[in-house]
């Protein structure tokens, strides 16, 4: 609980003072957001045309190579110190055994040894999760409409040690098998990377804000079933403690709520519960609603943009993964 001091009863006290002027209200802002808070998370794409803005995401666009190399030379010049990348591969190349999930050779990869050439000081993240290389769109491996854990964690595992080897500094496991953080931690020692960092998606939910992501890597219309065999049900609070602590136990350097700003609540409950790095995922229906309705004249999209962002410094997080990450950066910097 923050602590409260019981203010002097009028007149004595006048909380305008302190609102009356900027110079006073910075004085005592509680918080505050800079672009070393944000991790930008992109959308790289290997399929020839389909780069271009993405209708339900206004204002994303999938990115070529090219593009990714350029938005990493872009998070350098304004002090964003981390790049999370996701594919959007050939989904004619998708399959059921995913083996392009640690082919040195898929698109992940690619982006992540693209960037490291021109910016090897940005921190460049990954998402660990069969979902872009599943043709069913799961998150692991699908046998008569199960999806199957331990044997999906020896893939994962697998899939990272190729994004490792690519040169990634943060593993994101974003798929809420059991074991993967241990299973990961372990593999990532044996084979002698003791200083990759795991940002574990501890706190995932099965989300409906999910929506607009799935368009941009390609899953929509792929996704058999939903997935909340494996995400946490949104009445839970408990069970998303007892994911972090278990997460924290195996080797997790750092852990995500996500959604985020449904789920500021369990942001404060981790932050305090555990005092670890916590971070927030912004997803993509968070940024769709702020982004269409900005686009719509009824919200103004800087306002709003930064208020949301504070929010989470505020809820005790960290740091952000935010689609409007460069957006905010450029903002801070003029102000
Ligand atoms: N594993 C990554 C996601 O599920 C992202 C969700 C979003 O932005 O909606």
């Amino acid at each position: 609980m923050p602590h409260v001091t019981t203010p002097a009863p009028f007149p004595a006290a006048r909380m305008r003072r302190m609102r009356r002027t900027a110079a006073l209200r910075g004085m005592v802002a509680e918080n505050r957001l800079s672009a070393a808070d944000l991790i930008w998370p992109i959308f790289v794409t290997e399929v020839a045309g389909a780069e271009g803005p993405i209708p339900s995401m206004p204002g994303v666009s999938r990115l070529t190579l090219d593009g990714a190399r350029r938005a990493a030379e872009t998070a350098m010049e304004l002090g964003i110190p981390a790049i999370c990348i996701f594919p959007h591969s050939d989904p004619a190349r998708k399959t059921e055994s995913c083996e392009r999930a640690w082919d040195p050779e898929n698109i992940g990869n690619r982006a992540i040894r693209t960037i490291k050439e021109v910016a090897p000081d940005l921190a460049v993240m990954t998402d660990i999760a069969l979902d872009p290389y599943n043709i069913n769109g799961h998150d692991g491996f699908v046998v008569k409409g199960e999806i199957l854990n331990d044997e999906t964690v020896a893939a994962l595992v697998r899939m990272a040690l190729a994004q490792v080897a690519a040169g990634a500094d943060i593993l994101g496991p974003s798929d809420m098998m059991d074991g993967r953080i241990g299973a990961l931690r372990m593999a990532l020692e044996e084979a002698g990377h003791k200083h990759v960092a795991i940002l574990s998606y501890a706190a995932k939910y099965a989300s409906g804000f999910y929506g607009p992501f799935r368009d941009a890597v390609g899953a929509s219309g792929r996704l058999v079933g939903d997935k909340k065999t494996y995400q946490i049900d949104p009445a839970n609070r408990d069970e998303a403690l007892r994911c972090v602590a278990r997460d924290l136990a195996e080797g997790a350097d750092m852990v995500m709520v996500k959604p985020g700003m449904p789920y500021l609540d369990i942001c404060r409950d981790v932050r305090e519960s555990f005092g670890v790095p916590t971070f927030a995922y912004q997803v993509s229906g968070e940024y769709a609603m702020i982004a269409g309705a900005a686009d719509a004249g009824w919200l103004d999209r800087r306002a709003v943009v930064l208020e949301s962002l504070l929010a989470f410094k505020r809820a005790g997080c960290d740091g952000v993964l935010s689609y409007f990450a460069p957006e905010a950066a450029a903002w801070l910097r003029e102000a």
